[in-house]
């Protein structure tokens, strides 16, 4: 006999703090949950707030407000014959809970309270919240006026760690983190008899990280048997985080649905009809058993309801839903569409005209510029391709058109020429015609509004004005500069660029009229300015304080220049634009230094490492948390077919000593989309003093074993001498 039921699950573009919004994308999900037959629906951590309210959690509006909108939302018939797991913070005796309200038919049947928070990286619940008393743990809770109003009298209701128990079935929930620790809650439930199970989160998006989510899912189920209802918020709900969606629902270790990991649809659904006694028949196994039989009870809050359909009434139409494949993307298209679709909800998001990219004909910049190209091209699919209505009536708003517009891009870089503005700003002694005509190719080929011109007459004043008040003459190194005068002197250029800038994004759209025939907004609105610092360079310091680097926004800064050049190659192919294969092929450069027949700047020779070495440092310092004494010892092994023992502490020294002397930069970096789990970002997620004192002891360390080693410890490996020798 087979039990058949059809279960939603939801990925919801919430927005912080936008009550309005995030309850009516709530009960559009139920809608669009009950029209697919689904008798259950879960939604995602935190939905009516939104996760990431932060300092906002602790004000009592916050919760008030939560509970404003939940009876504004269990009010509405779309609510009526459906069991609801909805996600609010809760106060509960004067302690604050990051909960679900699981509910049916307006009545409150459970509130439960995640047991273990997320405290690690970018995430702070202990801050917030506090985690529930323990497992099994349960308590009355209650209700405040606004639900005892709607439910006709209904005062009080269970909060803690219980299950609900249909006429045909269990559910029990978890709370993102919970299923990343050790011993789930889900599978003491699934021991006691909890079939199905949700998981309601608010999990960012890291690059390869979806692939731990499905392992995790599927071991718990594989392990416990039972069905899985992941849920997960999907975009940029207010800060540096992308939340990655992918609703799923996993049965017995096996993926039956899987929704988009990136998209721009504020609302996405995912249903799956299984089979309950696949479960059961699952779990007949005796070890399981055993351990069963042993479980501690949970308490169960019924309530008069099947979810399944009912054996008597079989229908022969529903069938269970096949097994799929579960779909990975590779790191070069989580960076195309991750970023993207970040950009693409801060944009509608802060209300600005359009985005303003100084663009260097650098590999940085350019892969900035791609980012916007692959989101005006999500922007083409879904609101001209796909007629989203959502997408269409924020892409008329950002580009100036009259709400009732019938203005329709023919391509992706129409967007782009409303909404995005490029300008390459040379010098005439140091940029060089290759960066120029690839900066100006690039920005033709993606439909960008381009701008060439030469800062020079802005350098020359500075440098003037400097000398007319001090009687100095800066000069660059070559003509007889000293260090310092060679990097003011670049500086000044940099700088300058960011000034003209802002300058730009500011007047650009009045310049071009934007607005002119909408009469509904007669405010043009400004740009947003885009960063191009990666992840590596903001860790070496190698970037000018204050000078491009401080945008608006970066969508780069929490990738690696290897990740990002796998990017550019993989775009070349699948966005059709065979002008990227020249930028992989540039040396890195930043043109800041006058151009002669026997010196060019190289990026590389500049940090004194490579961007390789760079992204090892940075995993190593950040994800395996090494300090310079362990970080030289590892290297000793992973680098010792190649360099000596010594060589290496020359490298990780020098690396320390930029690190060290740079820290202070991260303190004003540009909020920029987190990618990396080594990202370096001071404001949130690397906390760590920028004023360092060296790491002298650890360095007596490595020397005192360095004198240990007697000859070996500057032994070049045989083989990387013989290399040496050949690449002479
Ligand atoms: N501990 C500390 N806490 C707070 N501030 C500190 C500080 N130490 C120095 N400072 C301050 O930081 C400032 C020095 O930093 P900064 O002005 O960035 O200048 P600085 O780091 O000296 O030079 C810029 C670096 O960026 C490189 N670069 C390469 C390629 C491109 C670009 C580009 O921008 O396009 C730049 C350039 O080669 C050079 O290595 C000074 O004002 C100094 O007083
Ligand atoms: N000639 C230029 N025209 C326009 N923008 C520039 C120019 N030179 C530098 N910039 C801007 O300043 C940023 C920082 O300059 P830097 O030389 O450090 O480049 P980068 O980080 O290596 O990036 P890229 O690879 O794009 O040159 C660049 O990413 C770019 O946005
Ligand atoms: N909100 C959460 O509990 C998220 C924590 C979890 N480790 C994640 O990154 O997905």
């Amino acid at each position: 006999m087979s039990q058949l039921v059809t279960l939603a699950t939801c990925s919801l573009n919430q927005f912080a703090l936008d009550f309005e919004g995030n309850a009516r994308r709530i009960l559009e999900s139920i809608r669009q949950a009950k029209a697919a037959g689904a008798s259950l629906r879960i939604g995602p951590e935190l939905e009516i707030t939104g996760y990431g309210c932060l300092d906002h959690f602790l004000e009592a509006d916050t919760t008030t407000q939560a509970w404003e909108a939940l009876a504004m939302i269990l009010a509405n018939p779309v609510c009526e014959d459906i069991l609801i797991d909805i996600g609010m913070p809760v106060w509960h005796k004067n302690v604050l809970y990051n909960c679900r309200i699981i509910s049916y038919n307006k009545e409150i049947l459970l509130i439960r309270p995640k047991l273990h928070l997320a405290n690690d990286g970018n995430y702070r619940e202990m801050r917030y919240f506090t985690p529930w008393k323990g497992e099994t743990i349960v308590e009355d809770f209650y209700l405040p006026p606004a639900i005892e109003k709607l439910t006709a009298g209904q005062r009080k209701c269970r909060i803690g760690d219980a299950l609900i128990q249909t006429r045909d079935t269990c559910l029990g929930t978890e709370t993102c983190e919970e299923l990343f620790t050790p011993r789930s809650p889900g599978s003491g439930a699934g021991l006691d008899g909890c079939e199905i199970i949700s998981n309601s989160s608010g999990s960012h998006h890291e690059l390869r990280k979806l692939n731990t989510r499905v392992d995790l899912i599927r071991q718990e189920t594989l392990r416990s048997g039972g069905i899985y209802l992941y849920s997960n918020q999907q975009g940029c709900d207010g800060d540096r985080l992308y939340y990655d969606g992918s609703a799923m629902i996993i049965v017995n270790g096996r993926i039956v649905a899987q929704g988009s990991q990136f998209s721009l649809s504020d609302v996405e659904v995912v249903t799956a009809t299984v089979d309950l006694e696949d479960v059961r028949s699952y779990r007949s196994i005796k070890s399981r058993a055993m351990q069963a039989s042993h479980q501690k009870a949970y308490e169960r809050v019924e309530v008069e309801l099947r979810l399944s359909n009912d054996s008597d009434d079989f229908d022969f139409d529903l069938k269970p839903s096949p097994e799929i494949s579960a779909k990975f993307l590779l790191p070069e298209e989580e960076i195309a569409y991750g970023p993207a679709c970040w950009l693409w909800d801060y944009l509608r998001r802060s209300n600005q005209a359009g985005f303003f990219l100084p663009l260097s004909g650098g590999i940085d910049s350019c892969a900035t510029a791609i980012l916007v190209h692959s989101m005006c091209r999500l922007v083409f699919k879904d609101a001209v391709e796909k007629k989203d209505p959502q997408v269409l009536k924020d892409l008329l708003r950002i580009a100036g058109e009259p709400a009732t517009s019938s203005w329709r891009p023919k391509n992706p870089q129409e967007i782009a020429t409303k909404i995005f503005h490029t300008a390459y700003l040379g010098m005439e002694t140091n940029s060089s015609a290759d960066t120029r005509s690839r900066a100006k190719e690039l920005a033709s080929d993606l439909g960008s509004y381009h701008l060439d011109l030469n800062i020079d007459t802005c350098y020359n004043a500075v440098v003037a004005l400097f000398t007319t008040v001090t009687n100095f003459v800066p000069k660059y190194k070559m003509y007889g500069g000293t260090p310092a005068t060679n990097l003011a002197l670049q500086n000044i250029q940099a700088r300058l660029r960011m000034v003209l800038s802002y300058l730009f994004a500011q007047l650009l759209p009045t310049v071009r009229g934007r607005n002119a025939k909408n009469p509904d907004n007669s405010n043009p609105g400004g740009l947003l300015v885009l960063g191009s610092a990666n992840v590596d360079e903001s860790l070496r310091g190698y970037l000018t304080k204050y000078d491009c680097s401080s945008a608006d926004i970066n969508p780069i800064g929490g990738i690696s220049k290897t990740d990002l050049k796998r990017f550019i190659l993989w775009s070349s192919t699948n966005f059709q634009l065979p002008i990227l294969q020249s930028f992989i092929d540039a040396p890195p450069t930043a043109e800041l230094e006058p151009i002669t027949a026997d010196y060019t700047q190289s990026d590389e020779a500049d940090m004194s490492m490579s961007y390789a070495e760079l992204s090892v440092y940075g995993t190593l310092r950040k994800t395996y948390k090494l300090g310079p004494y362990s970080m030289w010892s590892r290297l000793t092994h992973q680098w010792g077919d190649k360099l000596s023992p010594q060589q290496v502490y020359e490298k990780v020294r020098t690396f320390f000593w930029f690190y060290g002397i740079n820290r202070h930069k991260m303190t004003t970096i540009t909020p920029s989309y987190h990618a990396e789990n080594y990202s370096p970002d001071d404001n949130r997620f690397d906390l760590r003093p920028f004023l360092y004192p060296g790491w002298d002891w650890a360095w007596k360390k490595v020397e005192g074993r360095l004198a240990a080693m007697g000859e070996r410890a500057t032994q070049i490996p045989q083989h990387a001498e013989d290399e040496n020798k050949k690449s002479v």
